[in-house]
């Protein structure tokens, strides 16, 4: 066994939260060297629609007695109750152990809960062909600790305190990230999909403040973000930008796609009652993200779709590459460098 404290080392080097994941993945298996090991998380709000997420995965981990795929659609992943030995180590927040004969998968099985503020929220599985020693048992105990604590901060320090979305600061990375693995980029993977920008923002929100308060106004901020979070499916990322703005990049195969999934939010929205305040609609304008894009390229062309939305009427869903076939704007918006970096 390596040493436990050059992992925390290694660890606590990373400041983005799926790096970590992979980071706590290869300094448990250098230490431990299983057989597999993998971050099952929890995605989804609520228990029925809730789904496991392998987040970082190292060596071949065996499910039901095959190799387990990482999916990457909402629809490919196991509901929680397809790994009932992970369902009852997450439910119960106990560390559970099982022999080769017992596990299901011919090989021995060990699951720790991992925590957040609110619970435990995600499975780490390693799977070996011995049963793991007190002591590394230990050992993996308060590593996870430590790992847990870290992961927290990361966590709180990437969102929005209110609604708890991504705040701003983070959307650069991530739209990089994004960005460098569109279809047609050297990086793509095989049957990447293609990704939308799609800027939300609540019509006449400064008339919501002023007749109910700023309060109701917060209210009705945090039950758009609970809609939004219903309504997207798991990988694509919600930001709160600010104020009463919110972004997507959404993940999808066409404009069409796109489009169809945000005229269901707005009109969702439309026809949700809000509490005290009754019909809250919004405007939403989108783009598609091209390779080449900058943060502030794709975001400025799907901030002009929503500015036409809102000059038009409000309560509409309207895309940057229509206003270009209707010639109220230009294609050349998408030249990097174009609009200044936030
Ligand atoms: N309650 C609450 N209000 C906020 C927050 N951040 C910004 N606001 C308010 O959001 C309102 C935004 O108003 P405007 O930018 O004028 O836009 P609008 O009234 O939504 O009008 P349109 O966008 O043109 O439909 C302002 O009154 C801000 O004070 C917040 O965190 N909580």
């Amino acid at each position: 066994m390596s040493d436990p404290v050059e992992s925390l080392a290694a660890l606590t080097i990373h400041r983005d939260l799926d790096a970590l994941d992979s980071a706590l993945v290869h300094s448990l298996a250098e230490l431990l060297q299983p057989t597999a090991i993998a971050i099952h998380r929890v995605v989804g709000l609520h228990q029925t629609s809730s789904r496991w997420s392998v987040s970082a995965r190292l060596g071949r981990l065996v499910t039901f007695g095959r190799p387990a795929e990482r999916a990457t659609l909402d629809d490919e992943l196991s509901p929680l109750h397809a790994l009932p030995a992970h369902q009852t180590c997450l439910e119960t927040a106990t560390v559970r152990s099982f022999d080769a004969a017992s596990s299901g998968v011919g090989l021995d099985m060990t699951l720790f809960p991992l925590g957040s503020t609110g619970g435990p929220v995600a499975v780490l599985e390693i799977q070996s062909h011995r049963p793991l020693e007190p002591h590394e048992m230990q050992t993996v105990a308060s590593i996870l600790r430590v790992f847990q604590n870290f992961w927290n901060v990361l966590d709180e320090s990437e969102r929005d305190t209110l609604t708890g979305l991504l705040n701003r600061k983070t959307f650069d990375d991530a739209f990089f990230k994004t960005a460098h693995a569109l279809p047609g980029t050297a990086s793509a993977a095989p049957g990447a999909t293609g990704c939308w920008i799609a800027v939300f923002d609540i019509d006449h929100f400064k008339s919501v403040n002023d007749r109910f308060g700023h309060l109701i106004g917060d209210e009705v901020l945090l039950l758009v973000a609970r809609m939004l979070r219903e309504m997207f499916r798991h990988h694509d990322r919600l930001y709160r930008f600010g104020g009463e703005e919110f972004v997507v990049l959404l993940r999808c195969d066409s404009e069409a796609d796109a489009s169809r999934a945000l005229e269901r939010v707005r009109e969702r929205m439309a026809h949700h009652p809000f509490p005290q305040v009754g019909r809250v609609t919004v405007s939403i304008g989108f783009a598609q993200v091209l390779p080449g894009d900058t943060p502030s390229t794709a975001f400025g062309r799907a901030d002009k779709a929503v500015y036409h939305a809102k000059q038009t009427g409000r309560n509409r869903v309207c895309s940057h590459a229509d206003l270009v076939t209707q010639g109220h704007a230009c294609e050349q918006e998408s030249a990097v460098g174009e609009v200044e970096l936030f």
